[in-house]
């Protein structure tokens, strides 16, 4: 942990369009945050077009005491990649349809509490992974739930309910894929419902597919939810949402600091909620520590 030293200079993201939001107010909310506090702020709004680059280039031309990303776990993997291995922590001021990361990290979910993160919190160290180089901070996976993320991008309207809705239709008629996956522990090779590849626990439907996953380990998990009869998938369902899927018979599980996944069927995947198109060869690395990101002080943990 680092003794928070006063922010002078901050970024903030915010992506406009995130969780079906309104956030007309939220720019003046953070600009008056911003003043009472002394604290000079630059703000960027998203686009959806090219907006890492400029991002970037900002980044690059001034030096920010911290970046806050306000938006859901796409808007907080665009920035914290162009973090990693800075020394700039990423805050997160969750406002989108899951913010899986940011609950995985006890940053709070109301607003008004995030934006106080601004002017009180704590500095740690968390993992990161790379997926054949692309950054993954939260939870990736080939299969189901890949599947039903790329649906949820492909529609018009956001929200867990439209996410819920999706899964729902899909479900009767998916098929389960063929994989192969080599770790520095481990090897599988057969059919999975899903692959995750978890650095953190939950998604943002608040589903625990990694519940004991610890996001400063210098390890990753491989969670698989192998082939199950229809029927079985309620009780799966349970489990993820009542943190016990680790003792479905239907789920295995690989904790390593390396992996190879062939993803043999050409599933689609997902990184951090956006669907991504990679080689079929898929190359895991571990980047322990290699991410600052702004946390509350641990006595006002909600
Ligand atoms: N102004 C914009 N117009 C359209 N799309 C945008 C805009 N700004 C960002 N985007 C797109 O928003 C997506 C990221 O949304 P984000 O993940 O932050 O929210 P979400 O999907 O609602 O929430 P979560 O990921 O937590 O479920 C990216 O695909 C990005 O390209």
């Amino acid at each position: 942990m680092e003794e928070q030293k006063k922010h002078h200079n901050i970024l903030v993201v915010i992506n406009p369009i995130s969780g079906d939001v309104e956030k007309e107010a939220l720019e003046e909310e953070i600009m008056e945050k911003c003043k009472e506090h002394h604290i000079n702020c630059d703000i960027y709004r998203t686009t959806g077009e090219d907006d890492k680059h400029k991002i970037k280039t900002m980044l690059a031309n001034k030096k920010y005491d911290a970046a806050y990303a306000a938006g859901g776990d796409g808007t907080v993997n665009i920035l914290g990649s162009l973090l990693i291995n800075t020394n700039t922590p990423l805050g997160i001021i969750p406002l989108g349809s899951g913010n899986g990361l940011s609950k995985d990290l006890n940053i709070p979910q109301d607003t008004e509490d995030a934006l106080d993160l601004i002017h009180n919190h704590i500095i740690r160290n968390i993992d990161t992974i790379t997926i054949n180089g692309v950054p993954s901070i939260h939870l990736s996976d080939l299969g189901f739930n890949a599947l039903v993320v790329k649906r949820f991008c492909e529609g018009d309207s956001r929200g867990p309910s439209s996410y819920a809705w999706i899964a729902l239709q899909e479900y009767m008629g998916y098929v389960p894929k063929h994989y192969r996956i080599e770790t520095d522990v481990d090897t599988f090779e057969g059919e999975a419902f899903m692959v995750t590849i978890a650095n953190a626990n939950a998604f943002g439907s608040n589903a625990n597919i990694n519940p004991n996953g610890i996001l400063n380990d210098g390890k990753f998990e491989i969670c698989l939810i192998e082939p199950f009869p229809k029927p079985a998938g309620l009780g799966i369902l349970y489990k993820l949402y009542t943190d016990s899927i680790d003792t479905s018979v239907y789920t295995r599980k690989i904790s390593c600091r390396r992996a190879t996944i062939y993803n043999l069927d050409h599933e689609v995947m997902h990184i951090d909620g956006e669907p991504v198109e990679l080689e079929n060869e898929l190359k895991v690395e571990m980047h322990p520590k290699s991410l600052k990101v702004i946390l509350p002080h641990p006595e006002t943990e909600e």
